[in-house]
């Protein structure tokens, strides 16, 4: 009989939908029973004896409301088969909750950041109950560099006693956009703030803009990649972080109201940019782990016009990793955001799961 495993979908947005897409249209030998998919923080597709979902037609099925977490726990340990929780939201509830998904047995793929880049003590349980007998399985390949391969790479190489030296790039897809489109080798009249609207109606953005635009969400990729090289970054806000959000608009309350109020300060980053363009630079939002200075940041830097990161295109990353046995570089560049790249990424890891715990 065809080996199979249960799956526990949340959230159906930009990612959640394209991952529901992709899984639907997929051939493996694997068979994939989804039994939960969570459409909204309030709307869930369910029953309990475990029918599956049809992926084909979730958008217009009856909803129930949504379990609670310790209830969805119950009712996946309630199946007679292994299950995987696929987190497409950025909830930091559902990511506090992962130790005991992991600990009760229930592996986890996700684009999710939360989890992994709060405080290290969450990390650390993590992967503690995951290696436990009989813990749940852990991937999160997209929380970098959405569908690149990352994490898993690095991963490999820091397994087998290889030795991370410096590791620097543009870590944000909507970062990259915005910069790629804003600051180019010539002269242009765009606006920050119009290129941040079309970064956010293009998919690239976190569903509040201002997580992007504040350094946090590139703050936390490079706190993931200090983890994995064994550099252990308390928490995503315990080193220097440069924010593009101009103070007089740090308090406000919508995302809708910041992006109607940007405009009126787009002057002071056209200076900056000005200044760049007049020393034939371009301005790059980076992220760096250096363990020679044993520092980790996250800053605009500036770049001269004949730089590979000034040649970047759309909403590509590129990181560089160094390491003692790679003393040039290891290069990794490509689509860093978007919903299919993304979405391929969590599926790609939800196979790799599958493979090692379906029955
Ligand atoms: N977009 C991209 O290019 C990339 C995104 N990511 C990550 O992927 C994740 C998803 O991003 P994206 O799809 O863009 O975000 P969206 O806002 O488009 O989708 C999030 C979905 O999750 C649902 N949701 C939120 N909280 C809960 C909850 N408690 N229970 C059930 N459903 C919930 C939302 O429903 P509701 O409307 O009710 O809140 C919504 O359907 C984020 O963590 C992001 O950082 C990673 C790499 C790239
Ligand atoms: N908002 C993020 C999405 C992926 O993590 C980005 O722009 O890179
Ligand atoms: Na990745």
């Amino acid at each position: 009989m065809a080996k199979s495993v249960n799956v526990a979908i949340i959230g159906s947005g930009v990612v959640g939908s394209a991952f529901i897409n992709q899984l639907n249209n997929l051939k493996t030998a694997i068979k994939y029973n989804v039994v939960y998919l969570a459409k909204t923080s309030t709307e869930a597709l369910y029953s309990k004896t475990y029918q599956p979902v049809n992926l084909a037609t979730y958008q217009t099925e009856a909803p129930q409301p949504t379990l609670s977490l310790p209830d969805l726990v119950t009712f996946l340990k309630g199946a007679s088969r292994p299950t995987i929780l696929v987190d497409n939201t950025s909830s930091a509830a559902i990511a506090d909750y992962y130790p005991t998904f992991i600990k009760e047995g229930i592996s986890i793929a996700t684009p999710n950041k939360k989890a992994f880049s709060s405080d290290l003590k969450v990390w650390n349980e993590i992967f503690s109950n995951s290696e436990a007998p009989n813990g749940g399985l852990v991937y999160h390949e997209a929380t970098v560099g959405a569908g690149l391969p990352i994490i898993g790479p690095l991963r490999d190489l820091v397994t087998t006693g290889d030795k991370v030296e410096k590791i620097e790039g543009i870590f944000s897809g909507t970062l990259s956009y915005i910069f790629n489109e804003f600051s180019t080798t010539e002269k242009s009249d765009v606006k920050f703030s119009d290129v941040v609207k079309v970064a956010k109606k293009l998919g690239y953005t976190e569903p509040d803009p201002r997580d992007d635009l504040n350094g946090l969400d590139v703050a936390r990729k490079v706190t993931i990649l200090a983890r994995i090289s064994g550099f252990e970054v308390e928490s995503p806000t315990s080193f220097p972080v440069e924010s593009l959000i101009p103070k007089e608009l740090e308090n406000i309350e919508s995302a809708a109201e910041f992006l109607e109020k940007l405009p009126n300060y787009d002057g002071d980053i056209q200076k900056i940019k000005d200044e760049a363009f007049a020393e034939k630079k371009t301005l790059r939002f980076v992220g760096k782990v250096d363990f020679k200075e044993n520092k980790v940041s996250v800053e605009i830097g500036k770049y001269d016009f004949d730089h590979p990161f000034s040649s970047l295109k759309g909403s590509d990353n590129v990181v560089s990793i160094k390491t003692e046995r790679y003393p040039n570089p290891l290069i990794i560049q490509g689509a860093g955001a978007g919903s299919e790249v993304t979405a391929h990424g969590v599926l790609a890891d939800t196979l790799k799961i599958a493979e090692r715990i379906a029955n």
